[in-house]
């Protein structure tokens, strides 16, 4: 599994467009019949994704782990983007369709994924972290999710934001899951923008049209720089950074954390007249 290593904000002030993109951006992550996952050293959060299409396609126990399964010491939380879908889970099947929400705890040996239609395939988004206890699986549908409006029409943000796994939704160790929606005609994610220093983030984008971009801004709010992100891309927010977006046209995009509490509101605002 690839590891992605932490990097310093005084380090960041001198990256160009492309490390940024080397230490930040995840890609390449969703690939036909493949499982494909990262291992950042943001607090030991995996980002991974799978596209099973003709195969079921299971949860491998990676090499670095050094564990005997991969939940054996970590909690999942899994949200399919695409087509319906399936995940089997130590031989119980959960139906995981658009925008649904699994969450796996600690201990669940085996776990697999398929499709229902190999013509419209399921690309299930995945984020793991260390779980020091079990809490129990749980199936969250989109209708059933947490839902808050944000940001408004005359300033290109509004959104609907979805809440699954947090302090007052499904229960986890650390994990903190949710996507965001915005609608035609809004561009704009997480502006005015925020950090939090006691918990990482990532962010994963979809549902952005083919040859559209996100003009992903990260830094401390007085030393920001952007990459342009595609469709399937996720990147990665250190505790120090802002994580907002804009885009050419209107997408939805997962956001992800762990770190020191599961408080969805435990953040940092930073005024627009104070970015730089
Ligand atoms: O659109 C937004 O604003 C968000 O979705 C913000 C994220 O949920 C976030 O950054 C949570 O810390
Ligand atoms: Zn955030």
């Amino acid at each position: 599994m690839k590891i992605l290593h932490s990097v310093h904000p005084e380090d960041f002030k001198n990256y160009q467009t492309d490390l940024v993109r080397e230490r930040f951006l995840l890609n390449g992550l969703v690939k036909t019949d493949e499982l494909n996952c990262v291992y950042t050293h943001y607090d030991r959060m995996i980002v991974g994704a799978v596209n099973p299409v003709e195969k079921t396609i299971p949860l491998e126990n990676y090499t670095n782990l050094r564990a005997d399964f991969f939940l054996q010491r970590r909690e999942l939380g899994i949200i399919n983007v695409a087509g319906d879908g399936e995940v089997i889970a130590d031989g119980k099947t959960y139906p995981v369709n658009k925008l649904d929400c699994l969450y796996l705890g600690k201990g669940v040996k085996e776990v697999s994924f398929r499709s229902i239609d190999s013509a419209s395939p399921a690309v299930f988004y995945l984020l793991s972290c260390p779980a020091h206890a079990v809490y129990s699986t749980r199936l969250m549908t989109n209708a059933e999710a947490a839902k808050v409006k944000a940001g408004s029409g005359e300033t290109a943000n509004e959104r609907v934001i979805n809440k699954y796994i947090h302090a007052e939704g499904i229960q986890s160790c650390q994990l903190v899951v949710g996507l965001t929606v915005l609608a035609p005609g809004s561009v704009w994610n997480t502006m005015p923008p925020h950090v939090h220093d006691r918990r990482m983030e990532a962010y994963f984008y979809f549902d952005l049209a083919e040859g559209q971009k996100v003009f992903h801004y990260m830094g401390e709010a007085d030393n920001t720089k952007h990459i342009a992100v595609d469709n399937y891309e996720a990147i990665v927010s250190p505790p120090w950074s802002i994580h907002s977006g804009g885009g050419t046209s209107n997408y939805s995009f997962i956001w992800g954390m762990a770190g020191e509490n599961l408080d969805y509101s435990d953040m940092d605002a930073i005024a627009i007249k104070d970015l730089k």
